[in-house]
């Protein structure tokens, strides 16, 4: 018998929203249609190509009715590469989805009908990037692949030049590349599980011009190792640092926990807000430096401190925040589970000779919860958690310490509205909403929203 042919099923529909990744959202027969690449507002012929537990997702085949904010993307790769995934919409467009989508999630999940102050824009919003990750395999013919992978998939797209990232550290990529053909060098398998180099990660500092590239390998033998940082140095005299990073376990995690300098001092320096900043490989850093100097001067001046409060920096990083406030504050504590991390905190905190800190490792919501049963005083609380937000125990807590004011910087607005709404609940009272455009033509977008004890 003739095995029947599935049929495609063919919709038409309105952009009526967006998705916290960024793609158009249509309704159909009451169910919500993800569709990449659609414009709020936008009528197109789709194709249903799939289904998840809460929606259905799409496919353009045609746009009926186009945005004017529809704009043609400068990158060869833009289809293909999962890094970028508005750069089909003009900035202008870009920073209204965003504004559009913080408010949405405002008032849907925070249940907060505070106005949202406008996004703040980045003036040059190209090449902003001082972090650069990319990912190398080979291709069918054997020659090595370098780029960024396919939106939730581990195929590398092939990367010439990236237009969100620093050029100098594009030029290391390619010479990279280069490197490994002369010295025979094969990029690691993930299936196959053979080869050696997983990842090349490069940052620069934006004040100081410092490079740190960081070679990701399977095992920690490097045969030819010598030989790579040599040429390396020899193409870019401006390396500042070299580190191999050994990562051989099967984890989509770009670096694995063993290290090794191979050149220079294992970390480099940049400034922000006028100090210095020690930064290794594995600590966080934010990646816009531009923007972040926009951000940090906000969230200070949100904090309005008078100089002798007690300052807690919640999942601090290397202690960027709290060393910033404690110009303006009585002294601040910072808490962070990286040791790493915490490690360049307290060098930090010595290189710009700031007294009134201390930095500890540790689960914030474990220190949290320790803070709050011993009763002690905190004045105000700065908080700048991961994509995940924060969990019930640091949250009762936090509550439960009673800050006069909170200031909560996150990069999702939907866990941060989440934990708004506890907060909320707990007695504080929303003063202001500040998005901020931290990752021009991506769908990510900061926000810093401002709490004051009722
Ligand atoms: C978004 S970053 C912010 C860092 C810093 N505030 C900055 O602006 O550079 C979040 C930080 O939270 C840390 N982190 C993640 N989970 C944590 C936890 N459970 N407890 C404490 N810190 C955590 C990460 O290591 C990272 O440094």
């Amino acid at each position: 018998m003739k095995k029947k042919k599935k049929q495609t099923q063919m919709i038409q529909g309105k952009c009526i929203n967006s998705s916290d990744r960024g793609m158009g959202i249509v309704k159909w027969k009451h169910n919500d249609v993800y569709v990449p690449n659609l414009i709020f507002g936008e009528e197109a012929k789709i194709k249903i190509t799939g289904k998840s537990k809460s929606h259905y997702f799409g496919e353009i085949v045609s746009i009926i009715k186009e945005s004017p904010l529809r704009t043609k993307p400068g990158c060869a790769i833009y289809d293909r590469c999962g890094g970028c995934q508005l750069m089909h919409v003009s900035y202008e467009g870009q920073l209204k989805e965003k504004q559009r989508y913080v408010l949405d999630v405002m008032k849907t999940i925070a249940k907060h009908n505070v106005t949202v102050d406008d996004i703040i824009p980045m003036k040059d919003p190209y090449r902003y990037r001082n972090k650069i990750q990319v990912a190398f395999s080979s291709n069918k013919k054997g020659d090595i692949v370098a780029g960024f992978y396919e939106e939730n998939t581990h195929k590398v797209v092939q990367m010439e030049t990236c237009h969100i990232q620093d050029k100098i550290a594009d030029a290391i990529v390619g010479s990279f590349k280069e490197i490994m053909k002369q010295y025979k060098i094969r990029p690691y398998d993930e299936d196959k599980r053979v080869g050696l180099i997983r990842h090349i990660l490069i940052r620069r500092g934006f004040h100081t011009d410092q490079t740190m590239v960081v070679i990701v390998t399977s095992s920690n033998k490097f045969p030819g190792r010598n030989n790579v940082v040599k040429a390396l140095r020899n193409k870019h005299p401006e390396i500042d640092t070299i580190i191999q990073n050994t990562n051989p376990r099967k984890t989509s995690i770009v670096l694995g926990e063993q290290e090794r300098v191979l050149f220079g001092k294992g970390y480099i320096v940049d400034v922000l807000c006028g100090m210095k900043f020690k930064i290794s490989p594995k600590s966080f850093y934010q990646v816009n430096p531009v923007q972040t100097e926009t951000l940090y001067n906000k969230a200070i001046d949100l904090a309005n401190l008078k100089g002798n409060e007690r300052v807690l920096d919640a999942y601090c990083g290397i202690g960027t925040i709290g060393l910033i406030a404690s110009r303006k504050a009585g002294n601040v504590i910072g808490v962070e589970v990286n040791k790493d991390a915490i490690q360049d905190a307290i060098g930090n905190a010595k290189i710009n000779n700031v007294k009134n800190v201390r930095f500890f490792t540790a689960d914030a919501s474990v220190f949290m919860v320790e803070l709050s049963n011993n009763n002690e005083k905190i004045d105000v609380v700065f908080l700048d958690p991961p994509r995940s937000g924060c969990d019930e125990r640091f949250l009762k807590s936090l509550i439960k310490l009673k800050p006069k004011r909170v200031v909560y910087i996150s990069c999702d607005p939907k866990t941060q509205a989440r934990d708004l709404s506890h907060l909320i609940k707990g007695g504080y009272k929303v003063n202001k909403i500040q998005p901020v455009d931290m990752f021009p033509h991506t769908h990510h977008v900061e926000c810093i929203v401002s709490l004051e004890k009722e």
